[in-house]
């Protein structure tokens, strides 16, 4: 079981700390961990430092993993290449070097996560025709394709509609459970958040506030002080935690 744990970690630009001292107990793969925080938080920050795309201070402890097997998708990722979602999917998964030729096992590894994310049909179009929730599945494919075991996904779900989100992360919850991966995903949908995710990692103020079962950590008294909304957290009819927006707390969330 691959684990990833964060110790002290720091990171600013410039003059400007965005995160000090973030900590995390152990986070245990096969299940989806959430990483929830307001706008400017800290939450692509945080992704960036454990990718080791910035410096700072602290350790990021991996267990059962390589550093090689971690992948980050960025929220913005780029797609305008005159290449097909195929070719771009080969092209994730060669990026290591290697001969272009396809291996059975490769070919098998793009036809499964084609198949797995529902975007076959896909195959074939160009990149730059997709629409903006068309490219944010293949981003997604790109990262899914070198079966990491660690995966950091900035609001993967963002400009997908209701069945897709539904259907993305229930193939991200069983690509964990099968995988035993690490994947954290930083989601703004609490709603989503508790249905999705077993693990919370909650950033404001600098730092990470707490990390642990979704629904202790997703408290109204935590969504106050992330959001500075007033909420209630109930069960519906079938037993599910949601969240039901009041309106806003008096004192706005602290953010950096
Ligand atoms: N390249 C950069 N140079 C300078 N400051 C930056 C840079 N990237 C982010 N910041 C600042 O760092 C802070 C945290 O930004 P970050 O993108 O990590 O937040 P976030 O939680 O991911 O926000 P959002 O939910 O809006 O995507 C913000 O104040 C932002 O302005």
């Amino acid at each position: 079981m691959v684990t990833l744990q964060l110790e002290n970690l720091g990171a600013r630009y410039g003059r400007h700390e965005v995160l000090s001292k973030a900590t995390t107990p152990p986070i245990r793969g096969g299940s989806l961990t959430a990483l929830v925080g307001a706008n400017a938080a800290g939450k692509s920050t945080l992704f960036r430092r454990i990718a080791g795309q910035m410096r700072g201070a602290g350790t990021v402890r991996l267990s059962s993993a390589a550093a090689e097997d971690l992948r980050y998708m960025p929220q913005d990722t780029g797609m305008n290449a005159a290449l097909t979602v195929y070719e771009s999917i080969i092209l994730a998964l060669k990026q290591g070097g290697g001969s272009w030729r396809l291996s059975a096992s490769e070919l098998t590894a793009v036809n499964d996560v084609l198949a797995r994310l529902g975007i076959t049909a896909l195959a074939e179009r160009q990149l730059p025709e997709l629409s903006g929730g068309q490219r944010q599945v293949v981003s997604i494919a790109q990262t899914l394709v070198t079966r990491p075991q660690v995966i950091l996904m900035d609001e993967p779900t963002s400009a997908l509609d209701l069945y897709r989100q539904y259907e993305v992360l229930e193939a991200l919850q069983s690509y964990a459970a099968e995988s035993g991966a690490v994947m954290i995903l930083a989601l703004h949908d609490l709603n989503q958040v508790m249905r999705c995710s077993t693990t919370t990692i909650a950033l404001g103020e600098g730092s990470i506030l707490a990390t642990g079962p979704t629904l202790e950590i997703l408290t109204p008294a935590m969504i106050r002080r992330l959001y500075g909304i007033n909420s209630r957290v109930e069960r519906c009819s079938r037993g599910c935690a949601m969240m039901i927006v009041d309106g806003p707390a008096e004192s706005q969330p602290i953010t950096v």
